[in-house]
Parts: C-alpha cells; sequence; structure tokens
C-alpha cells in the first residue's frame, strides 16, 4: 500500500481507541440497564416500589423497541450516517438517565406514583436509544475494523457491555447505601461521560473521512486502496434497511426458527439477571450488605463450603477451556489443569473469608454471571470459527439454561444454586457465541442489518413481557408478603423513621423471621419453559439447517458439499 494513502484506521493504536471510545457507550448503556437489579428490595423499602411496578419500570424500558424503534433507529442511521445517529440516539438515552435520576431524587414529586412516572418516562427515553446506540456502535466497528481484527473487536465490545451489566449488579447497592438516587445519579452520569467520549471519537470519524475523500478526490484509489477507501460506502450500500429484505427473511424457515430462539433464550437470560440478587437473597438466604458476618452465620457453612466448591469448580472449568490444545498430549493438559486448580485452590483457601463473604452476598454472586461471559464467550466464538457445530452447541446452551432454573427453582440448596449460576453462566457465553455467527451464515450479507434489527425487535417482545412479568408474578403469588411489607413500611414511616432507617429495619426483620421472604419458585419455574421451548427451537433449527445446507455444523469459511 502507497504510503500516502494510509488513512486513520490503518493505524492499530487508533483502531483499539476507537473501539474503547465507542464500547464506552455500550459499557454505559448495559450498566444503566441492569443496575436497578440489585435494588428491588430497597425500591420497595424506600420508595415503595412493588415487585410489579419494578417489573413495569425495567419492562417498559423495552416498550419503544418493541413497537419498531429499532427499525426506525437503523433507517435514520442509514441517512443521517454514524455520528449524527450516534449523538442522537446516545443523547436520547442520555435524556432519559437525567429523567430517572431526576425522578429518583423526587424532582418532579416526592410522592410514589410522581416517583413511579418519572422513572418510567426516563426508562422509557433511555430504552428508545439503548438498542439504536447497539447498532450504531456495531456499524462502526465494521467501519474501522473490517480488513482486520473484525471478530475479536466485536468480541471485545461485547465483553465491555457484560463488563457494564457485571459492575451494575455488583456495586450499585453499595453507592446506593441507604436511598435508591445515589445509584441512579452514577449510573446517568456514566452514560453522560460515555456521549462525551463518543463526541471524541468524532474526530477521529471526521478526519478518516476527509481521508478517505481526498484519497478518491486525488484519484489514487486503485486496487487495495480502493477497497480500504470504499469501505464506508460498501457498508452503507450492504446494510441498507429494506422491507423487501424483511419479507423475504420472513419466509425463511431457519431464520424464524434462530429468530424465535433469540426471543425464548434471551427472556429466560436478561430478565433472569434482573432480579437474580433479589432470588438469591429472598430463597436460598444471601446478603443484600457487605460485608456482614451476621449474615454470613445465619447463612451457614454449608453454603460457604458450596460457594467455595463453586468458585474451584469455575476455575477447572477455565483452565480445561484456556489451556490450547497445542500443548501436545492429553496427560500434559491434564497435568496443567491440576496444577492450575491446585494453586488456585490453595489461593482459594487462603482468601476463604473475603471470598466466603462476597459469595454469600446476592448482588456480588449474581454480578458473576455477566463476568463469566467476558472470559468465555471468546473461548465459545473461537471453538464456533474452529470445529463449528453451532446448532449442537444451541441445543446445548438451551438444555443448561433448563437445568440452571430448575435448580435455581424447585431446589432449595445453595450448592444447586451456585451449579445453576455457573451453568447459566456457560449457557448465556455459548448461545450468543453459537447464535450471531450462525445468522451471518443464514442471511446474505446484505441483509445482516435488516437481520439483526428485526431479530432485536421481536426479541425485546419477549424482554418486555418477561422483565415485567416476573415481578408480576412474584407480586401475584406472595400477597402476604406484600402486605406485611408494605404495613410494616407505613408503620415505621408513621414513627418518624427515615427511608433509609425503614430499609434497614425491614432487612432486619426478614433475618430475625419477623417478616417473611418472596417465593420466587414459580417466577423462575416459568423461564424453565423458556428452556423447553428454546431446545425444540435449536433442534428444529439444526434439521432446517441440513434441508437447506447453510452449514451451521460446519467451521467458519467452510461450505456444505
Ligand atoms: N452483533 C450482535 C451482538 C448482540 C449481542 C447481544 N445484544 C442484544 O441482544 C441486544 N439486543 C440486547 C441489549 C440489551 C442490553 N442489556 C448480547 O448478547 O448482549
Amino acid at each position: 500500500m502507497n504510503k500516502s494513502n494510509k488513512i486513520l484506521k490503518d493505524s492499530a493504536a487508533v483502531r483499539w481507541l476507537v473501539l474503547v471510545l465507542v464500547s464506552s457507550l455500550m459499557f454505559a448503556t448495559y450498566y444503566f440497564q441492569d443496575f436497578f437489579s440489585p435494588l428491588r428490595e430497597l425500591m420497595e423499602t424506600d420508595l415503595g416500589i412493588n415487585s410489579e411496578e419494578f417489573g413495569r419500570v425495567i419492562g417498559l424500558t423495552t416498550i419503544a423497541n418493541m413497537f419498531g424503534m429499532i427499525i426506525i433507529g437503523g433507517i435514520i442511521l442509514d441517512k443521517w450516517g454514524i455520528r449524527l445517529a450516534g449523538l442522537a440516539f446516545g443523547g436520547l438515552a442520555t435524556l432519559g438517565g437525567i429523567i430517572t435520576a431526576l425522578a429518583s431524587m423526587g424532582y418532579f414529586g416526592d410522592d410514589k406514583s410522581s416517583v413511579l412516572a418519572g422513572l418510567i418516562v426516563g426508562r422509557i427515553l433511555f430504552g428508545s436509544g439503548l438498542e439504536v446506540v447497539c447498532v450504531v456502535v456495531t456499524r462502526t466497528i465494521v467501519k474501522w475494523f473490517k480488513g482486520y481484527e473484525l471478530a475479536l473487536a466485536m468480541a471485545i465490545n461485547m465483553g465491555f457491555g457484560r463488563l457494564g451489566s457485571a459492575l451494575a449488579i455488583a456495586i450499585s447497592l453499595d453507592i446506593a447505601g441507604v436511598t435508591v438516587s445515589p445509584a441512579v445519579v452514577f449510573a446517568a452520569t456514566l452514560i453522560g461521560l460515555s456521549l462525551i467520549f463518543f463526541v471524541v471519537y468524532l474526530f477521529f470519524d471526521i478526519k478518516m473521512d476527509k481521508q478517505i475523500k481526498a484519497i478518491k478526490a486525488a484519484g489514487q484509489v486503485k486496487g487495495e486502496e480502493a477497497i480500504i477507501a470504499g469501505v464506508e460506502q460498501e457498508e452503507e450500500a450492504d446494510e441498507d434497511f429494506k422491507f423487501s429484505d424483511l419479507i423475504k427473511l420472513a419466509t425463511n424457515k431457519s431464520f424464524i426458527y434462530i429468530a424465535l430462539l433469540c426471543v425464548a433464550f434471551y427472556s429466560a437470560v436478561f430478565p433472569f439477571i434482573q432480579y437474580a440478587p433479589d432470588l438469591l437473597v429472598n430463597k436460598f438466604g444471601f446478603s443484600y450488605v457487605l460485608p456482614d458476618s451476621a449474615t454470613v452465620v445465619a447463612f451457614g457453612s454449608e453454603a460457604l463450603g458450596s460457594s467455595l466448591v463453586f468458585v474451584v469448580i469455575f476455575i477447572f472449568a477455565l483452565s480445561v477451556t484456556l489451556i490450547p490444545n497445542s500443548l501436545k498430549g492429553k496427560s500434559a493438559k491434564r497435568l496443567s489443569v491440576l496444577i492450575i486448580v491446585g494453586v488456585f485452590a490453595v489461593v482459594v483457601y487462603l482468601v476463604r473469608d473475603t471470598l466466603g463473604v462476597w459469595l454469600v452476598n446476592g448482588p456480588k454472586t449474581a454480578s458473576l454471571i455477566p463476568l463469566g461471559t467476558i472470559i468465555f464467550t471468546p473461548i465459545f466464538g473461537s471453538y464456533v470459527d474452529k470445529k463449528g457445530k453451532a446448532a449442537s452447541l444451541m441445543i446445548l446452551g438451551a438444555l443448561l439454561l433448563i437445568f440452571a432454573h430448575l435448580s435455581l427453582s424447585v431446589f432449595q440448596s445453595p450448592f444447586l444454586a451456585y451449579m445453576g449460576l455457573l451453568s447459566l453462566g456457560i449457557a448465556f457465553s455459548l448461545v450468543p457465541a453459537a447464535m450471531w455467527p450462525s445468522v451471518a451464515k443464514i442471511v446474505a450479507e446484505n441483509r445482516l442489518g435488516t437481520a439483526y434489527a428485526s431479530m432485536f425487535t421481536v426479541q425485546n417482545w419477549g424482554l418486555g413481557a418477561f422483565f415485567w412479568g416476573i415481578g408480576a408474578l412474584l407480586y401475584k403469588v406472595n400477597p402476604q408478603v406484600v402486605q406485611a411489607i408494605s404495613e410494616m413500611r407505613e408503620s415505621l414511616l408513621a414513627q418518624g423513621l427515615t427511608s433509609g432507617e425503614v430499609a434497614d429495619k425491614i432487612k432486619l426483620l426478614q433475618l430475625e423471621g419477623s417478616l417473611p421472604y418472596y417465593d420466587y419458585t414459580w417466577p423462575i419455574l416459568m423461564l424453565v419453559a423458556c428452556g423447553v421451548i428454546s431446545i425444540f427451537l435449536a433442534f428444529k433449527l439444526k434439521q432446517a439447517d441440513k434441508e437447506q445446507g447453510y452449514g451451521l455444523e460446519l467451521p467458519s469459511g467452510q461450505k456444505p458439499e
């Protein structure tokens, strides 16, 4: 390549800097999506928002996307381009964040209905920006990484989102303290900061576009340079949203199965994550506070032991997958696994007290689900690239999902709860790693934009229903708990206690056994149905692939004969 024809994306340092700048939007929006998760109980004790209302706040976040916002956003992105669309939808998400924060601070009124209405309006605006931001970021990564490390960049970008979710679940309650609003203000500030990072990115984007224009104007664009400089135009032509494409997709059996699988699978994962900390606290006796020796003692040594076994199994799974097969010979690999597990087991033993306290904390333990996927998704992704078996891995993922939700609903054992969380984490890595590249095999490249937009739209139908549905069912099957907590809250407030003190007192009363806990059996058992539907759809997908010959079971780049 002629040196004078080099453009910004040819510099690895600039490319990766761009990835960090735009992925910050992904980090912040995923954070904002999930930060309410550990605050479920605090919202009830601090703001009087019960589980059904909590479900409404979370569920309505997706409402605009359920009614075509992603498709509208895609069309706007095609017309306005990355810069304006990013600013518009990133700005919308930020505005939603600000309104949610102001509502939590009582800016629109202190009474429950004003707070609830403000939270809902804020979340609706945030949700309207969220998914389109995800599409804008993906398009930006394609613009900068096509011809370079595209798959890796996408996996790292997804990792930023997962890190946002994990941190949101792990630290929001610590930020909140005894009232909800500090956690909301912090989460909204993160989106604002990420929008500033996006504005910084715009300088690189403008500069590269100018370089491409100059190269073209100079008439120097030939051969390899033509491909590089023409990337943006090529992608814009490729990825334009067309309704005619939608009709073609809707008549493709394999696409229908994978789109429905996307709905069933994600409905059992993202909504579950919103309730996971509260489930662990209410059903398995985990704590909300950290460190609280009283809670740890109440939790019992059996659970502490199980949690440590959970960590060792996690490390074992990690080392088996991470140790490269290039270590020739099974015994060499086995020995390395043994050494790693042995060393970690000793470390785990030495830090058992701290670790034990962390692993009996609901939010911290639940945050391990998205955290684990940061490591596992790229590993499974590279397995799918090299060995194929995508449809079979989706069947396996759905099976693990069923095991996870059964062990978290019908059984009461903390050990099974840890195993359930582990298998949910593996399923949450396995299915996305196999699903998204499979879409690219089923759908022609020039219809991929339309395919993702329509899949995200139907996915949001499921998410909206289950975000709200879990909370609503929890409310329905626990009338006596709702009443007892609400009466206690009213009476403590009447005694002059602050909302923070009320929250603390209610927690204490639950620990002492004077106030009941929520029963999560039915709301989580309902998710087992999603797992069963997922397995059925994954089988149908495998069958359809045999008929239609997309090669989902083959390694990347290999076509069926
Ligand atoms: N290239 C497509 C990657 C999709 C990743 C996938 N994201 C979604 O499905 C979004 N529609 C949902 C965003 C909700 C954020 N909590 C993922 O697995 O995250």
